[in-house]
């Protein structure tokens, strides 16, 4: 155990030294945090010296900025050109990140190649320093393409968010940015933060949970490459974005809407106690046919009910002649049975009757029982347990790796976070394993350096599981794709302060952090009257312990009887008065010292190298799981299948990754839990379907009238698929079918923030199409106009009333067609389709955008009205 005592400082005193708008290269790396990772990437052996130094240099940069296509539409190719236009477009350079830790053969091998390669490398480079010349004539931004990610839809700007807003070099490009962001057809994403969705490896149909979701950086990917499968937006896949908190869970909703994916349910629930959802079956056999099948189904019911007549027929037939045989039958059995009886009798009389009685009841009961088992009635008959097929688990964490974003984050930064965080990190991945299918992929990721957080964690799951069930899976291919990554650690350190603040405790609930707070309150009440009283009592007493000379008597007694002594022995008052002083003088500096250590006592950490170490105190804290493994634990585990992201290997932020794989023949405990308790405090009403509200108000009519006339909603959407919140019917969800499968397979009790795509709101003159669900919705819409791009602009530009009048004739008859009500217009450029809702009124037009969409929309459409124009 090593004592330390001189690094650590008062976080509160430097936040209000650094200033926020300050460069990074001007603030000061926490202390702490340099000699945490000292000891636990240097020290180790993980990072060379130079590895060491560029890391903590690194820390003070602001980070580039990053961004993926999302392929939403069938824009991409247009983005990528729009791209081309305002920027020079390079590919990755492939930069050798080396770690003590890696293979060294490996090494040496891509040592070699690289020799071999280098020199054409240098004859790349000469032509890339030509095009650079080339650029800086025409001055544009340079984007790197990066290889490693699917369809190279992903690139990084060397320059930061500020930068990329100030430069006149980089505003058409932000411009572009912004634009394409608002549509949902680009998304800015850390590039580390792009890995842990991508190691998912997400198929087709594949149902996704994203445990710890919001604000939905990786959620939107995972959307994403569903939709990369499936482009007419009916895969049969799930994504579940689920997050503790609920205003967190809401930015997450407003990001993932732009991408129009109808199998989407956000959820709130701590992610540690994630029910196990139901699926209905029957729904899904019953409804998820296309019309064709139904036909082709009364086709086979109308033969079959012929077929079956005929076999009716038949059947009479010969159960006519079964019944004829059985009557001779059964007065044979009749005989038979007379025959039995008259014996028995004879027995009973010969006494043995007791015996026999036994015997038969004995035979009876078992008669009884082959004859009529008793079947097991399943609670759930059209049920069955929803296991998901890939599981993301970015749980919360000290988020260290993170302060080339945030670097305010590192003046809050203690060892004590991870040691507090341990304990959820592991209940929460233990969840997701239990949660996956067998043969299902779970990943496991932190924005943090602190193998507390990572490897430990990763040493806990394979523990509790075993390797037999659970594998950890070599990620190592990525490397040929030219991502940059180091296996994780073996060898580390804990530290702990030597008081532990309460804040970071391990049971911190609510109903603690009540208690503190009032604690806290009675604790300064009591100050407050304390230092009243102490004041009276002070003044009191300071006039009683000063002596008749002035001297303080209260502090030393035995300097104070030096004095003392001295007068007695009679010596002058001068000495006297020289001797107090020295006495106060030495009063004074061990006071100082006392306060000094006590300051440092609360300063302290301890560094430990083993649980063995760690004094009783700390052991609420500081568990076993902790530390790093053993010999024999590193031969079986092989952490060197994780992935480690330092901020040098690509200019990124830090990251840790783990994927697993639950074997096939992992036995599931077919156990149903608790899932449907109603929480009271949850503030969303329940989802019901549609249907289910008008079934009570007089379902005919009111479906017809609304959905149908009104709405002009077309017999192609099953109204099945749509969901409302409460009673009153406000707002209208499409669901997909999938989703819908489980949605009716729970209780209304599940704790929903938003499923599906809100597709329309009641209004008083009934039901208007609502902005985000527009593009999905308008595909089971005959209420709907495709208008030129300068119509849209129109209303884009004012939020009143547009008179009928205002537009040409030709435009006015199509109005008249279409009947005054709730509509959709539409325009499309470059296979991008814009839609506003409006609302057709006897004299005006009324359109319902977004006060920030209209904005957007607009910069959008009157940029590509210019580019057709010139
Ligand atoms: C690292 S962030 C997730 C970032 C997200 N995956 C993304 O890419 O945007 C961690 C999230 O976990 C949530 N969280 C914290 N404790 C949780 C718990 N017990 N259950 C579920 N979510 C939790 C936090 O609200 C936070 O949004």
């Amino acid at each position: 155990m090593i004592q330390n005592n001189s690094l650590v400082s008062n976080p509160k005193k430097k936040r209000k030294q650094n200033d926020k708008r300050k460069e990074y290269t001007q603030q000061i790396l926490s202390p702490l945090f340099v000699e945490y990772y000292k000891k636990n990437l240097l020290e180790n052996g993980y990072l060379r010296e130079e590895e060491w130094k560029t890391f903590l240099l690194i820390q003070k940069t602001k980070l580039p900025t990053t961004f993926h296509i999302t392929n939403i539409e069938k824009s991409l190719d247009h983005v990528k050109q729009c791209l081309s236009k305002l920027c020079v477009i390079k590919d990755q350079k492939k930069i050798r990140t080396n770690s003590k830790n890696e293979d060294e053969k490996e090494k040496e091998n891509e040592d070699q190649k690289e020799n071999e390669k280098e020199k054409e490398k240098e004859k790349k480079k000469e032509n890339e320093q030509e095009k650079e010349k080339d650029q800086s004539v025409t001055d544009l931004p340079i984007l790197t393409r990066l290889s490693w990610y699917p369809k190279q839809n992903a690139y990084q700007l060397a320059v930061d968010r500020s930068v990329l807003k100030k430069k006149a070099k980089f505003e058409n490009l932000q411009e572009y940015m912004k634009r394409t962001e608002s549509q949902g057809l680009i998304i800015r994403q850390e590039l580390v933060s792009m890995v842990p969705p991508l190691m998912l490896e997400i198929q087709k149909n594949d149902y996704v949970l994203d445990l710890c979701s919001a604000p939905g950086s990786k959620t939107c990917q995972l959307i994403e490459f569903m939709l990369n499968h499936d482009q007419d937006n009916f895969s049969k896949g799930i994504v579940i974005a689920n997050d503790v908190s609920i205003k967190r869970s809401n930015t997450l909703y407003h990001r993932i809407r732009k991408l129009n994916y109808p199998n989407i349910l956000v959820t709130n629930y701590k992610a540690q106690w994630f029910p196990k959802f139901l699926e209905n079956i029957e729904i899904n056999k019953k409804e998820i046919q296309d019309e064709n099948e139904i036909e082709k189904e009364k086709e086979k019911e109308i033969e079959e009910k012929e077929e079956d007549k005929e076999e009716e027929e038949k059947e009479k037939e010969e159960k006519e002649k079964e019944k004829e045989e059985g009557k001779i039958k059964e007065k044979e059995k009749k005989e038979k049975e007379k025959e039995e009886e008259k014996e028995l009798e004879i027995k009973k009389i010969n006494g043995i009757e007791t015996k026999i009685k036994n015997i038969n009841n004995k035979d009876l009961k078992e008669s009884k029982t082959n004859s009529t088992p008793k079947t097991h009635k399943p609670k759930y008959k059209n049920y069955k347990i929803m296991y998901l097929d890939k599981i993301l688990s970015d749980v919360p964490c000290s988020g260290d790796g993170t302060f080339r974003k945030n670097f305010t984050a590192s003046e809050t930064w203690s060892p004590q976070l991870a040691l507090g965080l341990h304990p959820m990190q592991f209940q929460i991945a233990k969840r997701g394993i239990e949660l996956l299918k067998p043969g299902g992929r779970f990943v496991y990721s932190t924005c943090s350096f602190n193998p507390i957080e990572n490897e430990a964690i990763i040493i806990r799951l394979l523990k509790h599981f075993g390797t037999d069930k659970l594998k950890l899976i070599d990620c190592s291919h990525w490397k040929n794709k030219g991502l940059k990554f180091t296996g994780g650690m073996t060898n580390w350190k804990v530290m702990a302060l030597n008081k532990l603040p309460q804040k970071y405790n391990e049971n911190n609930s609510n109903k603690n952090k009540k208690r503190n707070r009032n604690r806290n309150r009675n604790r300064n009440r009591n100050r407050n009257r304390n230092q009243k009283k102490n004041t009276n009592l002070n003044t009191i007493n300071r006039k009683i312990e000063e002596d008749e000379d002035g001297n303080n008597i209260n502090q030393n007694g035995i300097e104070r009887e030096r004095v003392m002594d001295n007068k007695e022995e009679g010596k002058s008052k001068k000495e006297e008065e020289k001797n107090m002083e020295k006495v106060e003088k030495k009063i004074q500096i061990t006071d100082n010292t006392i306060q000094e250590e006590k300051r440092e006592n609360k300063k302290k950490y301890l560094w430990f190298d083993s649980y063995e170490q760690v004094p009783e105190t700390f052991q609420r804290k500081i568990h076993p799981e902790m530390f790093p493994p053993n010999q024999e634990e590193i031969k079986k585990y092989h952490l060197e299948k994780c992935m480690r992201f330092l901020p040098f290997y690509q200019n990124s932020g830090g990251f840790f990754v783990a994927v697993f794989e639950k074997n096939e023949d992992f036995q599931i405990k077919e156990k149903q839990n608790k899932m449907y308790n109603k929480d009271p405090r949850f503030p969303y009403k329940p989802l019901v379907p549609l249907k289910k509200i008008y079934k009570e108000k007089n379902f005919k009519t009111c479906l017809e009238e609304e959905i149908y006339n009104k709405l002009g909603i077309n017999e192609n959407l099953n109204l099945n698929n749509l969901y409302t919140r409460s009673n009153k019917l406000k707002n209208i969800y499409f669901v997909g079918d999938s989703l819908k499968t489980v949605l009716l397979g729970c209780s209304s009790y599940l704790k929903v923030i938003n499923a599906g795509i809100h597709v329309a709101k009641m209004e008083n003159y009934g039901f208007r199409f609502v902005e985000t669900g527009l593009k999905i919705i308008s595909q089971f819409v005959k209420r709907q106009m495709q208008v030129p791009t300068d119509i849209i602009i129109k209303f884009l530009k004012t939020t009143d009333p547009i008179n009928r009048k205002e537009f040409d004739k030709q435009l006015q008859g199509k109005f008249l067609k279409l009947q005054n009500g709730p509509a959709i217009f539409k325009t499309i450029h470059q296979n991008i389709e814009y839609f506003i809702s409006v609302y057709i009124g006897r004299n005006n037009i009324s359109s319902f955008i977004d006060k920030s969409s209209r904005k957007n929309m607009l910069s959008d459409l009157e940029y590509i009205a210019n580019e057709l124009k010139n």
